[in-house]
């Protein structure tokens, strides 16, 4: 068993001290680009500064042959890209392939101190990150970086899902977890064939009339990803990092990946996957807060004083309570206002009277 003290010093000698807290930046989409397809390295430079996190994927949709080509233009755009406020995250290969150790050691030596966070896909348990952890201090102690790399894990098997808490727990680098949908879905034996979204065939229909099964009756869809988003955010709240919905596959569909993206935003999620340009505004759109809710956020601040008590407003109660949700509004709100001058001049422009 490890001491808390544990968790404050290096795991190499050399290697950046750990952080005690995982700063709040913001990351709405991240958006999947493979560095080894020229066309999408070279849309790249235009994307920083119009997307929260740029990431070059190097596991899965990168050809086994493309490994290494995927690799080595991840290492060229790092070093020839001035990110500004935009976050370079890299997705490497899972632990057991051939490939994860030249992912790993090849990116912290030649662009280590370009990159904010490494997502590692299909996390079994504590185990999985304390290996990347001892790593990456090694690595990064020999490439003199002075701060440390995070890491990001992928939930996307039944077992990483039962050791949630003890993931999101296991290293001071943990930055967040993502829902890996599609992967998930396969090692639980769900019966759908989809990357992410929801199902025609997950529906609870309304009760019969007058007992007439056959008559009309609605249906609703639900939602088949709410348990381990709930989960996911859960565990993430507990040890102070980030949730995010992950991919929705359905590029043409953006009405329905809004609705999924907003329902990971209700719940708790900070952002998602992008897949294609033409997702990163559905994500903007969705993980930051609407004008109306700002306003309301800041009317039910200034309605509460000192923050204690109950008041009525529109001829509601709040309370303590309601103006802690109303301060967690406001906060992201302003965090996103400093990288984002259009959001910015929107919030600025609500009067609260
Ligand atoms: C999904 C795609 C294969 C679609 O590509 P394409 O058919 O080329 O789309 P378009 O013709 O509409 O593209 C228009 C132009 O935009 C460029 N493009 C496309 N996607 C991107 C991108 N992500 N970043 C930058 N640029 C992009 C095209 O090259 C076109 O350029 P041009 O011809 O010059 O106009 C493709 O979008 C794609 O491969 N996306 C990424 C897929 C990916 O990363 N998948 C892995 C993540 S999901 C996952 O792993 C599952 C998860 O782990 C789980 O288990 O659930
Ligand atoms: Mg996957």
């Amino acid at each position: 068993m490890r001491s808390a003290k544990d968790f404050f010093a290096p795991l190499a000698v050399g290697a950046p001290a750990p952080l005690r807290e995982i700063p709040a930046r913001p990351s709405r989409a991240i958006h999947f680009f493979d560095p080894g397809n020229p066309k999408m390295a070279a849309k790249v430079p235009d994307m920083v500064g119009k997307v929260d996190v740029l990431l070059g994927n190097l596991e899965d949709a990168v050809k086994a042959e493309n490994k290494e080509t995927a690799r080595e233009g991840l290492v060229t755009i790092g070093q020839e890209t001035d990110f500004g406020p935009t976050q370079l995250w890299t997705r490497i290969n899972a632990l057991d392939s051939p490939w994860v150790l030249d992912d790993l050691t090849t990116l912290v030596r030649a662009i280590g101190d370009k990159l904010d966070v490494i997502m590692v896909p299909k996390v079994q348990g504590a185990e999985d990150i304390h290996y990347v952890d001892r790593i990456l201090a090694q690595l990064e102690a020999k490439a003199g970086l002075d701060r440390p790399i995070l890491v990001h894990a992928i939930l996307e098997t039944a077992r990483g899902v039962a050791n949630v808490e003890e993931i999101c727990g296991a290293s001071p680098r943990m930055q967040g977890l993502s829902l890996g949908p599609a992967d998930l879905a396969a090692d639980r034996r769900m019966k759908t064939t989809r990357v992410g979204g929801g199902h025609p065939g997950y529906l609870v229909r309304e009760d019969p009339t007058d007992g007439d099964i056959e008559g009309a009756r609605s249906t609703h869809q639900q939602d088949l990803w709410h348990y381990t988003i709930s989960r996911m955010v859960d565990a993430c709240a507990m040890h102070g990092i980030y949730p995010y919905y992950g991919p929705f596959g359905d590029i043409a569909d953006v009405v329905a990946c809004e609705d999924q993206f907003r329902n990971a935003f209700l719940l708790g999620c900070v952002g998602a996957w992008s897949l294609h340009p033409k997702q990163i505004a559905v994500a903007n759109k969705v993980f930051s807060p609407s004008v109306e809710d700002v306003k309301h956020a800041r009317r039910v601040i200034d309605a509460m004083g000192d923050g204690t008590g109950a008041v009525m407003l529109d001829g509601k109660m709040e309370d303590d309570a309601s103006v802690k949700q109303c301060k967690v509004m406001v906060a992201l709100a302003e965090e996103l206002a400093a990288i984002d001058p259009e959001l910015k001049s929107q919030y600025d422009a609500i009067e609260i009277g």
